[in-house]
């Protein structure tokens, strides 16, 4: 239970994470699914105008693969994916900068700004802020499969550099950034790159204390499809081995590697949480059980000792 009978317990355990992260930047990814259900999208908004008004400093990315996965069939155009990244045509990209940096970008910054929170949206296209190169024919292998297969997943972008500079712009004047996953390439080329990869770029560059991961599931399972199965604290040893055993599967692969890419990077932790259940976010920042799974680079965190 995350709040105690005696509420001022509650608040007391509470403040001592307010103190702690007071100015601390926290990157916050919001998943598809979270997103795509207007009051999840709202609860989440809500959340996080409490950290903004906690004096935490949020940075939003979001994500938005299931509308855009709606748009495609409504444009008949197809849906395939690889590895938990979408193989990207020409239509494909158009349609993604329609939903990405479009109306789901929009509606989000509606919510946050009703939510209290001073939001203002870009893309990794603005300002340079994620500079990509069109991603060649790669080798996949699917859990479950012994024989990879060659990949080109079209106008994807595989990060080169991320340009911090109008972020950092943009929260000296105390704004909350919220970021499209497009990305700039060379000569005016825009590249679809996975929404996790970005919040982990960024998360990274800004030297995040935290990087966050709404999603629809609980935290991470160890049978995705038991809830109860949810690991409460993993390192990176536990997640290679998850992954080995094929328990990591669909966008839980790009999640992996980008949580990885966080954590070697300088992020202090990772967080899985859900978007679905209410106050899942404040409790895994102000309690010391968490609601979903705390990743970190080793082991860990000592029994009792602040989880957030
Ligand atoms: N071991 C696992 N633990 C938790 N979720 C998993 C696991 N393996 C696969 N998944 C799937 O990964 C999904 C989260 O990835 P994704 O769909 O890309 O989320 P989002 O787009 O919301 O960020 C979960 O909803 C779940 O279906
Ligand atoms: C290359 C690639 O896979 N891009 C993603 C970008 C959106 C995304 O990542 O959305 P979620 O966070 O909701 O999955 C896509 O086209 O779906």
């Amino acid at each position: 239970m995350p709040l105690s009978p005696d509420p001022y317990a509650a608040l007391r355990n509470a403040a001592k994470y307010v103190k702690q992260f007071r100015s601390k930047t926290f990157v916050v990814k919001l998943g598809g699914a979270v997103l795509s259900d207007p009051r999840t999208r709202k609860t989440a908004c809500e959340q996080i105008a409490l950290l903004w008004a906690f004096s935490i400093r949020p940075v939003v990315v979001h994500g938005g693969g299931p509308e855009l996965d709606a748009l495609c069939d409504a444009l008949h155009l197809p849906i395939e994916k690889a590895a938990g990244r979408r193989i990207t045509s020409a239509p494909v990209l158009d349609a993604a900068k329609m939903v990405l940096a479009g109306k789901l970008h929009t509606d989000l910054l509606a919510d946050l700004q009703a939510a209290g929170v001073p939001a203002v949206g870009l893309s990794g296209v603005d300002a340079g802020l994620i500079k990509a190169r069109r991603r060649p024919p790669v080798m996949v292998t699917e859990p479950g499969e012994t024989q990879g297969r060659m990949v080109d997943y079209g106008l994807v972008g595989d990060i080169e550099s991320v340009d911090t500079r109008v972020v950092e712009h943009l929260r000296s004047a105390d704004y909350v950034p919220v970021i499209a996953p497009l990305s700039g390439g060379q000569d005016g080329a825009v590249y679809n790159t996975n929404a996790d990869t970005v919040a982990a770029a960024i998360a990274a560059a800004l030297h995040a204390e935290k990087l966050f991961f709404m999603v629809e599931v609980p935290g991470l399972l160890k049978d995705v499809s038991d809830p109860s199965s949810i690991i409460s604290l993993a390192t990176l040893a536990d997640l290679a081995s998850l992954e080995a055993e094929g328990r990591l599967t669909g966008g839980m692969r790009p999640k992996a590697h980008a949580m990885r890419h966080a954590l070697v990077g300088g992020v202090g932790s990772v967080h899985l949480v859900s978007g679905k259940q209410s106050d899942a976010l404040l409790e895994e920042v102000f309690t010391n059980e968490g609601s979903g799974t705390m990743v970190v680079r080793e082991h860990p965190v000592k029994h009792g000792e602040a989880r957030g």
